[in-house]
């Protein structure tokens, strides 16, 4: 007799750190068969990697840049409804006319396209001898603060290189998201130092949950993935880690323990808008 696996009534989330190839189809089928296989583990939120079905990397944002609503987003909505999860598209290059964006869509359990969030801080650095990387080359950025409701939350999205920018979570918060969500890549130079503190950091300043979803690792690859897929709770402390191979990670969302961080530590209420104040110009 097969057995049957529980599904959570709560907010179970499942980061998928699949292995991206150069053949788009073949990530697509891959990346779906993980997304199913969380889905039986009972996940109810399921979130992919910036760029699931493409290498990361100027040169190929353009070859695998498809339009939204496209093809691979077509099928980011049969899945949702299939599975009846709410799934986050990691990130795909979108053309929309001549320009490029690292776009999210956020997909409802009934297949609705919920979110379309284009990655707001594009990615331009240059530390001389390890990496320079000059995502405006090739991407424009988005202008839009990236959130979505469930039956469980608010939960906000934002791109890579966006954690790194504590307003932007902070507005996130402010807009009432108890969990953030940041389909990433990080490489080998960032990722060993700064990954996990800047996961742990969003989510002890807004005491929330943080999850952060890397593509594996491939040392073959043109721009080597740092992997480690992390889940931190609202206290700061992680919750869920993977290692650098493909591996899915499980956490379940503890509303109260949110409410009593919060309570506890009230920063929230604490804050000093009489003397400063965050301010989301919409
Ligand atoms: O911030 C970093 O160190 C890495 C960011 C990145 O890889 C990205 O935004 O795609």
């Amino acid at each position: 007799m097969a057995t049957m696996r529980t599904v959570s009534q709560g907010l179970k989330i499942a980061l998928v750190q699949n292995l991206v190839g150069k053949n788009k189809q073949e990530n697509i089928d891959h990346s779906f068969s993980l997304v199913r296989k969380a889905r039986e583990n009972g996940a109810t939120m399921i979130s992919l990697p910036e760029c699931f079905q493409s290498p990361y990397g100027n040169q190929y944002f353009g070859e695998y840049a498809e339009t939204i609503p496209g093809y691979t987003t077509e099928q980011l909505k049969s899945l949702a409804k299939e599975l009846g999860i709410y799934l986050i598209g990691g990130s795909i290059p979108e053309r929309d006319g001549d320009k490029l964006y690292n776009t999210t869509t956020v997909f409802n359990p009934s297949g609705d396209m919920i979110l379309k969030f284009r990655k707001i801080h594009l990615f331009d650095i240059d530390i001389p001898g390890k990496i320079t990387f000059l995502e405006s080359n090739t991407l424009s950025s988005g202008s839009k603060i990236g959130y979505f409701d469930t039956k469980y939350c608010r939960v906000g999205i934002g791109i890579c290189y966006d954690i790194r920018f504590p307003e932007l979570a902070m507005l996130m918060n402010k807009l009432g998201c108890k969990v953030l969500i940041y389909p990433g890549c990080f490489n080998m130079t960032t990722g060993p130092v700064h990954w996990e503190l800047l996961i742990r950091a969003r989510a002890l300043d807004n005491q929330c949950y943080c999850c952060a979803v890397s593509q594996a690792r491939d040392d073959s690859a043109s721009y080597v993935a740092w992997g480690n897929s992390t889940v931190c709770d609202p206290w700061g402390e992680v919750v869920g880690k993977a290692g650098s191979k493909e591996e899915i990670i499980y956490s379940d969302i503890d509303f109260e323990r949110i409410e009593m961080i919060r309570n506890q530590i009230p920063i929230g209420k604490q804050k000093r808008n009489d003397i400063y104040e965050l301010k989301y110009l919409s």
